[in-house]
């Protein structure tokens, strides 16, 4: 009989994407894949083609609001679902990879004795990963982060999907419309778009249309129409299919240090200019994910409080004056692609050779 696995994780790509990226190997194994995700979540519109089981998700907070106890409703009522749906499907292993929605389905699974395998991108666990951790028999670290996992961490790398790495420039480019002649520029603000970033490249969108042809992600109802038909200039909300091509076109990235991107930026040898989310929006994970990058010589950082088109601009610069540098260290670099290391551990604990 084929072994079954429940894939949860969402609420931003992020926790998402390394899902996406393990079904293939999964189902290569023989492993019926099933997805637990809310109704409304971003994990919604990106898993296709395996069966998709919908529980609520409470958000935790880490400031005062109203939702908060709203939201300890919907994770009982999560918490019920999960219990209701992992007992039907009776799988034989859970991988949890983060975000609000996997907290309840974590536990649920916990509670009827089936083995959870969780996955931490961030150098840093978040609130819903840490809740998690405490019913994990193994951590899935992106970074080396073991001691913070209790024992139970495993240095793994991030997984990444495959198709990701390999893209045609030239389909790229054509896809852009772009000559090729100008370097071409990645502006990617996580899956949620970065409204600072997406601010100050429009800002100084002149001089650098005039030095870059720029492919810009800016995030679900971040498009600015002025910039419609600009030369130089392509934006888009999210791209699901393609971004390969994208990836594959471009010289240089400017974005968010999300885990997933920059571990998709080291794997594919791209240079990137990173800013991270601020503190006063965040636990400052971003912060300390560039910092490792930064500080192996694998990126160029700047904070979002000095960004102005000046600054923008010359820190830009600076990246492409070193692009070269960089490439020869992350070519160098130890991290791994953790999409078999994951795959690896979710075989060996349900016993598939
Ligand atoms: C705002 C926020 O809290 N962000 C967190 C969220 O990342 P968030 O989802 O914002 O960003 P990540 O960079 O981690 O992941 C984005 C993923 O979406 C993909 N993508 C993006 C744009 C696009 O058009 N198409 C596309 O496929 C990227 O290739 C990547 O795989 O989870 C990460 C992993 O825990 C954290 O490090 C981030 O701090």
């Amino acid at each position: 009989m084929s072994k079954k696995i429940v894939l949860t994780g969402g609420g931003s790509a992020g926790h998402v994407t390394p899902n996406l990226a393990l079904i293939p190997g999964l189902q290569a194994h023989d492993i019926e894949v099933h997805y637990i995700g809310t109704q409304d979540g971003i994990e919604h519109t990106l898993v296709h083609g395996v069966p998709y089981h919908v529980i609520e998700a409470g958000k935790m907070r880490r400031y005062a609001s109203a939702k908060n106890i709203t939201d300890i409703f919907k994770i009982i009522k999560g918490y019920g679902q999960a219990k209701k749906i992992l007992r039907s499907l009776q799988p034989d292993i859970v991988f949890a990879k983060g975000g609000f929605v996997s907290v309840p389905v974590a536990w649920a699974a916990a509670k009827l004795n089936i083995p959870v395998i969780l996955h931490e991108s961030d150098y840093t666990p978040g609130l819903a990963n840490r809740l998690c951790m405490k019913k994990a028999q193994t951590v899935c670290l992106s970074f080396d982060t073991r001691e913070a996992a209790g024992g139970k961490g495993v240095l793994t790398g991030s997984p990444i999907r495959s198709g990701l790495l390999t893209g045609s420039r030239t389909a790229g480019l054509k896809k852009l419309g772009f000559s090729g002649d100008k370097p071409v520029l990645l502006i990617m603000g996580g899956s949620l778009g970065a409204q600072a970033v997406n601010d100050a490249v429009d800002a100084d969108i002149e001089e650098l249309t005039s030095r870059y042809s720029i492919v810009h992600l800016r995030g679900k109802g971040k498009l600015n129409p002025t910039l419609d038909g600009k030369a130089d200039y392509r934006q888009f909300e999210y791209i699901e299919e393609g971004l390969n091509d994208i990836f594959a076109a471009a010289d240089l990235a400017l974005s968010r240090s999300g885990a997933n991107a920059i571990f998709e930026f080291l794997a594919l040898r791209l240079p990137a200019l990173l800013v991270p989310l601020p503190l006063s929006a965040s636990r400052g994970d971003q912060i300390l994910n560039a910092d490792y990058f930064k500080k192996r010589g694998y990126a160029e950082v700047i904070a979002q409080e000095d960004l102005t088109p000046e600054t923008l601009l010359s820190a830009l610069c600076e990246l492409e004056a070193h692009r070269e540098e960089l490439i020869g260290n992350m070519s160098r670099s130890v991290e791994a692609d953790g999409t078999n290391n994951v795959l690896t551990i979710i075989l060996k604990s349900i016993g598939v050779k």
